[in-house]
């Protein structure tokens, strides 16, 4: 059983590890991540790697890089312990087999030797017919003999969960309302495959009731596994979980996102320099509102006032604006350590040793993506040869005069911008637009950009001087 104490609100995250993580996974562990920390609860790391086919290490270890990047940390689970471990459901087939035992020492499973093919024309009969498909029973009638003899024979065998007929399933989605299903539209569902490992309703559910978990929240594509889930549970004597499930999130074509196809990876944001506060305030509003909207808000304040009765039940859909008008806030809340850190990998070369830190401060207002560095980071260390034509233009109309004068100004007030202004003031008449966007043509090569003071202050005085000495000449 679960370490935590009674009470402890324990929500998870579940993923199956074939692929790299989108932005649909994300948000799921996300909004369980909020909701535990918002009550002072657990977030749980559980992988479900029953398919040895499609689970990979690599993608294990990707997503758990991936979730630690966007800051949302577990503290049971796959590599931070617990006493309801192992978490990793391939390491725990001893135990499904235990509670496989169980349901068919009760009489709640029998072994069904239907073929691939007889179950397929089955759903397609099924399907043409209007009905839902489920399986027909072919096998629950089979004496404890008959089905015996074929077992020894070596027949292949799934183990089909026995659904009472006639009954109705109901319980309450903390995030969609009172749900009802009725059995007989479910059907004998497998929940042990035919070489013995668990179905993902089985493993799913009977590791959520040992682990603890409290609240299982997930994508709305588990909405009918939850009445099977109940079932087992319910005969297995196990406690259950309540369910919480969100609406899914599509692409901007609507089209579903799925880690086989590869879209919107948390890993493809990164790599482009998406800040982790971005995607998580983005996330966080995909499909929940927060009273106000524009707000950045950290990690903490998120979860504050998580509330799943917030959470609208339509759809949501990618929206690059939105997370754009997010990656805005997040870098202008970086300090110049952080900046730095952020923009490095894109400039590094770029930048003369020593200036780091006061680059990244100063340009940051003006980047949204560290690639947006490294053009300030030409613009301010390379040779600005040839001067590019906007600046040229402002250059050519202020003047020879103008940039004369900004050099003698320079002379006597060194990197003392204001006084340096000043100065260029008085001896040139100059005001407003006219004094400061030849000033920043000269020294930037560009009509816009950062704070003139600090660039001054950054390139420092010999540079400035050689730049407005070539203004001199373009004049
Ligand atoms: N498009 C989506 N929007 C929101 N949640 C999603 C979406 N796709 C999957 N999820 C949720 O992510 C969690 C992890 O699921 P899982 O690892 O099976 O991901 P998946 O993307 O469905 O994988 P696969 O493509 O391999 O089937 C589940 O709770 C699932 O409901």
């Amino acid at each position: 059983m679960s370490d935590t104490a009674p009470n402890t609100t324990v929500t998870r995250f579940a993923p199956s590890p074939t692929g790299h993580i989108h932005v649909g996974n994300a948000r799921t562990a996300l909004f369980n991540a909020l909701f535990s920390r918002g009550r002072s609860g657990q977030f749980m790391l559980r992988v479900e790697d029953t398919d040895p086919e499609r689970s990979r290490d690599e993608f294990l270890q990707s997503l758990m890089e991936d979730l630690r990047w966007l800051g949302l940390n577990w503290q049971l689970g796959h590599e931070a312990g617990g006493d309801a471990g192992p978490y990793r459901q391939s390491q725990r087939q001893y135990i499904y087999e235990d509670y496989f035992q169980r349901l068919q020492a009760a009489g709640h499973s029998y072994p069904c030797f239907c073929s691939r093919e007889r179950l397929e024309r089955l759903r397609a009969a099924q399907r043409a017919s209007g009905q839902p498909p489920r399986y027909d029973g072919a096998c629950a009638g089979l004496s404890e003999a008959e089905a015996r003899g074929k077992l020894e024979a070596g027949e292949p065998a799934t183990w089909r969960f026995r659904v009472k007929a006639y009954e109705t399933v109901s319980f309450e989605d903390f995030v969609r309302g009172p749900q009802q299903f009725r059995t007989d539209e479910i059907g004998d569902f497998v929940i042990r495959r035919t070489d013995g490992t668990p179905a993902f309703f089985f493993s799913n559910a009977v590791d959520d009731a040992l682990m603890g978990v409290t609240h299982v929240m997930r994508g709305e594509d588990h909405l009918t596994n939850t009445p099977r889930q109940l079932m087992l549970l319910k005969a297995l004597d196990l406690l259950t979980p309540e369910y919480g499930h969100l609406p899914l999130i599509a692409d901007s074509d609507g089209g579903p996102l799925s880690k086989r196809a590869g879209s919107l990876g948390i890993r493809q944001f990164r790599d482009e320099g998406y800040l982790p506060l971005a995607l998580l305030n983005y996330m966080a509003r995909l499909g929940h509102r927060y009273d106000d909207e524009e707000r950045l808000r950290s990690l903490d304040e998120l979860a504050a006032d998580f509330d799943p009765g917030r959470i609208g039940k339509a759809p949501a859909r990618y929206d690059a604006g939105q997370l754009l008008y997010w990656q805005k806030q997040a870098v202008a809340r970086l300090n110049g350590e952080e900046a730095w850190q952020w923009m490095a990998a894109a400039v590094a070369d770029a930048v003369p040793p020593g200036k780091a830190r006061a680059f990244a401060e100063l340009i940051r207002p003006n980047c949204v993506f560290p690639r947006d560095a490294r053009d300030w980071a030409h613009r301010l260390f390379d040779d600005l040869d040839p001067m590019p034509a906007e600046a040229v233009s402002v250059i050519e109309e202020s003047g020879r005069e103008f940039f004369e004068s900004a050099l003698d100004a320079l002379e006597s007030a060194g990197t003392d911008y204001q006084s340096w202004v000043d100065r260029i003031r008085q001896l040139t008449g100059a005001k407003g637009k006219k004094l400061f966007l030849p000033l920043r043509a000269a020294l930037t090569g560009s009509r816009s950009g950062p704070d003139l003071d600090g660039v001054l202050r950054l390139i420092g005085q010999h540079e400035a001087a050689r730049r407005l000495e070539r203004c001199t000449r373009l004049a």
